[in-house]
């Protein structure tokens, strides 16, 4: 199951302050086991690598403290050895996170019995008790393997509870007995005290750096609007002059580049005082958004984009036009604006004014010349009566 990150996040802020050993709300916990842990498994695999040469080296000891014991030791000790190899592998290779854990509590426990049998037949023999052994497989399984607390536990409890099966039946005495069970339950309870300690230290170290990825997305995610806001207009949804001065210099060089033609078209609304005037405010910002709306249908090409570039002016902006085609494109939007209507207002007609200019780039950018000259042209469009289309080529 995919749990969205943002759902994380939030979960994660809401446990912050009470991070403990007890396991989080299930989908946290879900996250936690499968994220957390499955980071953790290089170490947990170098644990159980480094508790086989432990092993080892206890079955060294074995043999050379009681070799004429070996006999009887050895096919514990192999067998041991086969099944723990084989549960290591089938682990690591096949096993996700928490049946690694479960394959480890197994592992741990099958260990024990097998260091208590070997101290049964080393006491049976000699007085031995073997009990260095069942303390190490205690104190390795509440340090090394990082099981689940609670699974933890149970494993010690388990441990001790089969030592005192195994080891209490005979033929040690009860006082030596006694010594070796308050050895286990204290070298267990640091265990599983270090156990807990390091589990809730994970678990806040989880939360944490939950919390700062959240936070950290939020601060991304607000600066990317606050940057999309500063480049558009409210009004009209088009791009506005910030965005046109950054991305004009982008557009002359590639232009200059592909060797194509820089084209503009800057469009005035005719009268449009008139339109504010008579039919108020608000229909006037509906006429701009309705005008918008036309200049981003002419914006046909990924390369081209619209601009609101001043109050009732608007910039259409065409990297790659050929001045022939300039016109014509100029002449469509201005009949578009002339033939059509707003919704709500139908009575209310209005025709825009519209200044071309075309420049090929050059190595020097003139970005200030090429809009000065569209605002020539336009400026001829309304001295020559308005709702015409005029052009310069540089
Ligand atoms: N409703 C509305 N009006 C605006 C907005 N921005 C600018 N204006 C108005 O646009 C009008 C522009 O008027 P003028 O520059 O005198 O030009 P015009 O009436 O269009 O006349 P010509 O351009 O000469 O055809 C002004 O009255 C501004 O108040 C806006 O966002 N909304």
């Amino acid at each position: 199951m995919n749990q969205p990150q943002s759902d994380m996040y939030l979960l994660a802020n809401k446990v912050a302050n009470k991070v403990g050993i007890q396991p989080f709300p299930d989908l946290l916990e879900d996250h936690y086991q499968r994220h957390f842990l499955q980071a953790e498994l290089p170490k947990i695999r170098t644990s159980t690598q480094f508790s086989f040469i432990i092993f080892g080296a206890f079955s060294i000891y074995d043999w050379l403290t009681f070799p004429h014991l070996w006999e009887s030791l050895w096919p514990l000790r192999l067998a041991f050895l086969l099944v723990a190899a084989a549960v290591y592998f089938v682990s690591f290779s096949l096993l996700s996170a928490p049946w690694i854990h479960r394959m480890i509590f197994v592992t741990s426990l099958f260990c024990n019995a097998v260091v208590v049998e070997v101290g049964q037949v080393v006491a049976q023999s000699g007085g031995y008790s073997y009990q260095n052994g069942t303390a190490a497989v205690i104190l390795g399984t509440c340090v090394f393997f990082q099981l689940p607390p609670r699974l933890l536990v149970v494993a010690v409890v388990m441990m001790i509870g089969n030592y005192l099966l195994v080891i209490g039946a005979g033929p040690l005495p009860t006082d030596v007995i006694a010594t070796h069970l308050t050895l286990f339950v204290t070298i267990g309870g640091i265990g599983v005290y270090a156990a807990f300690r390091l589990e809730t230290d994970r678990r806040q170290q989880y939360i944490h750096n939950l919390v700062l990825q959240g936070e950290r997305e939020r601060l991304t995610s607000a600066q990317a609007k606050l940057e999309q806001l500063s480049i558009t207009d409210t009004l009209t949804g088009l791009n506005n002059r910030l965005y046109f001065d950054k991305q004009i210099k982008l557009d002359w060089q590639s232009c200059r580049r592909h060797q194509q033609w820089l084209s503009v078209i800057l469009l005035d609304v005719d009268h449009f005082k008139s339109i504010n005037d008579g039919f108020g405010h608000p229909v006037g910002d509906a006429a701009l958004q309705h005008v918008a709306d036309l200049m981003k249908q002419m914006a046909q090409r990924s390369t081209d984009y619209a601009v609101r570039y001043g109050g009732e002016e608007f910039l259409l902006v065409l990297p790659g036009i050929e001045p022939d085609e300039l016109q014509a494109h100029a002449d469509k939007l201005r009949q578009r604006i002339e033939l059509t209507s707003l919704p709500d207002q139908p009575s209310l007609r209005f025709t825009a004014s519209l200044g071309c200019a075309s420049i090929k780039p050059t190595a020097k950018p003139a970005v200030e010349r090429l809009i000065k000259e569209a605002d020539t042209a336009l400026y001829q469009a309304k001295n020559s009566g308005r709702n015409k289309v005029c052009q310069v080529i540089l």
